[in-house]
């Protein structure tokens, strides 16, 4: 891994104005977060803690209130195809073939025909689907539409892939199932991810790192280094992942008691 940060988030503030009054609220507050060039960092944090709101600054969707975001030392100052971005919902285009779907982006980028059938057919198979790049979004179950989606993202070779709840929709045995073949996926492709989760035992299964949120405002409340050997059968019943996922739920039960116990003290609205 190289020592300069893949992406760097370097005292992000993110305000909304409060619709009919001169006060803002608060969503993410001075959050500073280095993801390293090949790292999978996880954000776990509870509802509301601007999680989502942070995925727009990262895509370029708005801009952060203060602070700035870097990927590769630039600034990121709008949409682009250096990031891939994987939604909750496939957002697949129902008119296209799994095929075509993945070759969007290529088209986007300007690549000749052949090229982008060669790359679609590629990203397939690296995510389990050889022999099914015919079927339309319908003929798919849930699983299959979420890696036609991770692979669309990956085929324009983003620098980094922004995954948002990817597999909150899925049922339990297909999330397990799309956990293992990120971890495959990464390790194939070396990418950087950026995973963004509600689930602690998702956090822990995929994280190198996984950065606890607060809510109201979003901060980072802790960064946790997660060393666990995934090669031995059924890891989340091992002592050092359960030790893990205890330490995240330590930490984000916490916050969510502080939240509830103090929430109206909060100084989550100022006035602009
Ligand atoms: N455009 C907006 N205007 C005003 N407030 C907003 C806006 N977008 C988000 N917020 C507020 O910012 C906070 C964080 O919202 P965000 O949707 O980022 O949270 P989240 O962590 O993604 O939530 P969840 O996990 O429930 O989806 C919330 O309190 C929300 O009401």
């Amino acid at each position: 891994m190289s020592t300069t940060p893949k992406l760097r988030l370097e005292h992000v503030t993110k305000q909304f104005p409060v619709r009919g009054t001169n006060t803002a609220f608060t969503a993410l507050e001075d959050v500073s977060l280095d993801v390293a060039d090949g790292e999978l960092l996880v954000l776990v944090g509870p509802s509301g803690c601007g999680k989502s709101t942070l995925l727009d600054l990262l895509g370029g969707l708005s801009s952060p209130t203060s602070g700035r975001i870097l990927l590769d030392g630039q600034p990121i100052t709008g949409p682009g195809l250096d990031r891939g971005i994987v939604f909750q919902q496939y957002a697949l285009l129902p008119w296209r073939t799994a095929r075509h779907n993945i070759e969007f982006g290529l088209e986007a980028k300007g690549l000749p025909r052949r090229q982008r059938r060669e790359l679609a057919e590629h990203y397939l198979e690296l995510v389990g689907l050889r022999g099914f790049g015919d079927r339309y979004p319908h003929e798919l179950s849930g699983g299959m539409k979420q890696r036609v989606a991770i692979a669309r993202s990956l085929a324009f070779d983003p620098e980094v892939l922004l995954m948002d709840e990817p597999f909150a929709a899925l049922d339990a045995q297909t999330r397990e199932s799309l956990q293992d073949e990120l971890l495959r996926i990464r390790h194939e492709t070396g990418k950087t991810i950026l995973f963004i989760t509600h689930g602690i035992d998702e956090a822990v299964y995929l994280g190198q790192r996984v950065a606890v949120l607060t809510s109201r405002p979003g901060r980072v409340d802790a960064v946790v280094d997660i060393d666990i050997e995934r090669t031995v059968d059924d890891v989340r019943s091992g002592e050092a992942f359960r030790h893990y996922r205890h330490r995240i739920w330590s930490l984000m039960h916490s916050e969510i008691e502080r939240a509830q116990n103090h929430g109206a003290a909060i100084p989550e609205v100022q006035h602009v």
